[in-house]
């Protein structure tokens, strides 16, 4: 059962290596489906500049800072629907990461950001909380290993903690901890594991709950 990491913020969890390896492979399999359409990866423009990261969305588009059915700030078109495997996972890991039975109970996430981050890319911190439910961020990664910096919910500020999430890594962020800032401040090339399924970059996903209707 996986203890409360005494370094990290209460509703703050962390799961190394949670994939498997084969786990891994047909979640990259699935991405390529994804950036095929009907809406392209694309980095998302934040005040006119384009973010490092790429991103395309299931269930809901996200665009600074709002959702959205149709990627409107991409060719219009409407976004894929939420797998239902992907909330079956969201919820078990919710149930691995805090080791609660019942955690993953109601859980039924609606939209995921899946983010590409190529050698170069980087994210500031930032909250998410474009959602209107304070349910759990489930974020899952494959491919290369980055410095994960997670913070608090005040500012962008120290106090902070800097982890590695690695090809398979499982990190949760609800509770006390659901609005804190966080970012990555850099990917380590060459890090991915063989097997892993891809060959170069990191994949991001963060499923949530949107709160939203329609
Ligand atoms: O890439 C990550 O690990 C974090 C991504 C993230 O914070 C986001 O998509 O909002
Ligand atoms: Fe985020």
């Amino acid at each position: 059962m996986p203890r409360p990491d005494p370094g990290l913020p209460e509703g703050a969890h962390y799961v190394a290596r949670w994939l498997t390896l084969e786990q891994q492979r047909w979640i990259v399999g699935r991405f390529h489906e994804w950036t095929r359409g009907p809406v392209p990866i694309r980095a998302a423009k934040v005040r006119g500049t384009e973010m490092s990261v790429r991103t395309v969305c299931l269930g809901w588009h996200w665009r600074p800072y709002r959702y959205t059915r149709e990627a409107v700030d991409v060719n219009g078109n409407r976004v894929l629907p939420f797998p239902d495997w992907m909330v079956r996972l969201g919820r078990s890991a919710l149930v691995a990461a805090t080791g609660d039975p019942r955690a993953g109970d109601g859980y039924t996430p609606d939209t995921a950001l899946v983010n590409y981050y190529d050698d170069a890319a980087r994210m500031g911190m930032h909250q998410d909380r474009d959602e209107r439910s304070a349910a759990p961020v489930v974020s899952l990664s494959i491919g290369n290993t980055c410095r994960f910096r997670f913070g608090n919910t005040e500012h962008r500020n120290r106090p902070y903690r800097d982890l590695d999430l690695a090809s398979g890594d499982l990190f949760v962020f609800g509770g006390a901890s659901r609005f804190a800032y966080h970012g990555v401040p850099r990917v380590y090339p060459g890090t991915a594991p063989e097997g892993c399924g891809l060959q170069t970059g990191r994949i991001n996903i963060t499923m949530r709950e949107t709160g939203l209707e329609g």
